[in-house]
């Protein structure tokens, strides 16, 4: 219970904003973690204050606690420079004070590098930047020169300050390792996300028209035989205007599932047009690629569209080309064209995939008659 509490509490923390945008995102991932993870270092940072005994320090480390709780909220609801300034401003006020209560030689100043270190990877602009890292580098320095030890009454003993010392150049390491490895990590998968949203057809998931016909042409150019099957859903219109364009959107999702699930693992699937798929068959002969085409309707008969209480039986017409029918990749993409073609004149609801070989052929309507058309 506890587990899926923190889960969800984790989700909300790290779901943007729906209408931040894109380029956005990876910004908001990597600082909500790392408000998260600060928080955590802070908590972790209490029994050592409480030791240490200056109930300053430890107030100040409580309010640390809750202005991060309060830059996350804040940075969960878009006010993203408030939530780093007012971060920022807090840890740096911890900071200085036990800088200035026990002296600059018990590694408090470290933290600066992870306090400029943030502000160089957030979403400020480049001047916000350098004005920024400009007061830091102030303050380090007075901090260094004059302000360290001003309230030094505090004396430590020896072995207290380098555990302190130590304590503190650890925990440095561990949020610089922290922060760079979630730059790392949100970058990849930010990357990762673009380039397949890049490629791939929101509607139906599987690839678009440009990354299909990639797969088309780097698979031609490894001269690796191809089948390539143009399947286009017949009457598609009609579903359209009877049922709805969300229900033809449906019967789109529906075929694409239904070509995913079917085929093997190295073929490839695009939509390249409305109600039109191109499935790539690699190392696949002409009988290879009719029998993928005739499961394919098998699957379709037994699986129609499900919408509301009915279900809707979808068709397909397909026309099927092979590599070897032509010098380029183009015309072999043509061809299966023009046999999808003569599959709709002919009917609908079939493969077809011999002839088709000129436009001029299906114009004076000889595949109608001749045995070009071949029912799957
Ligand atoms: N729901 C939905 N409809 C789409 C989408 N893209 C195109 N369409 C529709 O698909 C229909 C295609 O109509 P037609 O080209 O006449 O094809 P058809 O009705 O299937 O007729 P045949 O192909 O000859 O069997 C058009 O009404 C388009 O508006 C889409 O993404 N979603």
């Amino acid at each position: 219970m506890y587990s899926g509490v923190l889960r969800s509490f984790w989700m909300r923390v790290l779901s943007p904003p729906v209408d931040l945008a894109p380029e956005r995102r990876r910004s908001f991932q990597i600082f909500a973690r790392t408000y998260l993870f600060v928080t955590a270092v802070h908590v972790a940072f209490m029994p050592l204050f409480l030791w240490v005994g200056i109930p300053l320090l430890t107030g100040l480390n409580l309010l640390c606690i809750a202005v991060n709780v309060l830059a996350i909220r804040l940075h969960c609801h878009g006010y993203f420079v408030l939530a780093l300034l007012i971060k920022l401003a807090a840890a740096a006020i911890l900071i200085t004070v036990a800088s200035m209560l026990l002296g600059n030689d018990i590694g408090f100043e470290y933290y600066f590098f992870i306090i400029l270190f943030e502000i160089l990877i957030s979403d400020l602009s480049r001047p916000q930047k350098l004005l920024l890292s400009g007061i830091l580098m102030s303050l380090f320095l007075a901090m260094i020169h004059w302000l360290s030890g001003l309230l030094g009454s505090w004396s430590l003993g020896e072995p207290a300050r380098e555990l302190l010392h130590a304590v503190n150049l650890a925990t440095v390491f561990i949020l610089i390792t922290f922060i760079a490895m979630q730059v790392y990590s949100v970058s990849e998968t930010t990357e990762r996300r673009f380039r397949s949203d890049a490629s791939r057809d929101s509607l139906t998931g599987v690839y678009n028209r440009r990354a299909i016909i990639e797969c088309a042409e780097a698979l031609w150019e490894q001269r690796r035989s191809l089948a390539l099957l143009l399947l286009d859903a017949d009457h598609f219109k009609q579903i359209n205007d009877t049922y709805g364009h969300s229900a033809g959107d449906k019967v789109l999702r529906h075929i694409a599932q239904l070509l995913q699930r079917t085929l093997r693992e190295g073929d490839s699937i695009g939509r390249v047009g409305g109600e039109e798929f191109l499935i790539l068959l690699p190392d696949t002969s002409c009988d290879e690629a009719l029998s993928v085409a005739s499961r394919l309707r098998d699957q379709l008969v037994a699986q129609p569209c499900p919408l509301g209480k009915r279900t809707l039986p979808v068709t397909l017409s397909m026309g099927l080309a092979l590599s070897y029918e032509d010098k380029a990749l183009q015309g072999v993409i043509d061809l299966a064209d023009r046999r999808l073609y003569v599959a709709k004149s002919a009917g609908r609801d079939q493969l077809v995939a011999e002839g088709g070989d000129s436009l001029e052929t299906m114009v004076h309507g000889e595949i109608f008659t001749g045995s070009s058309s071949r029912e799957v």
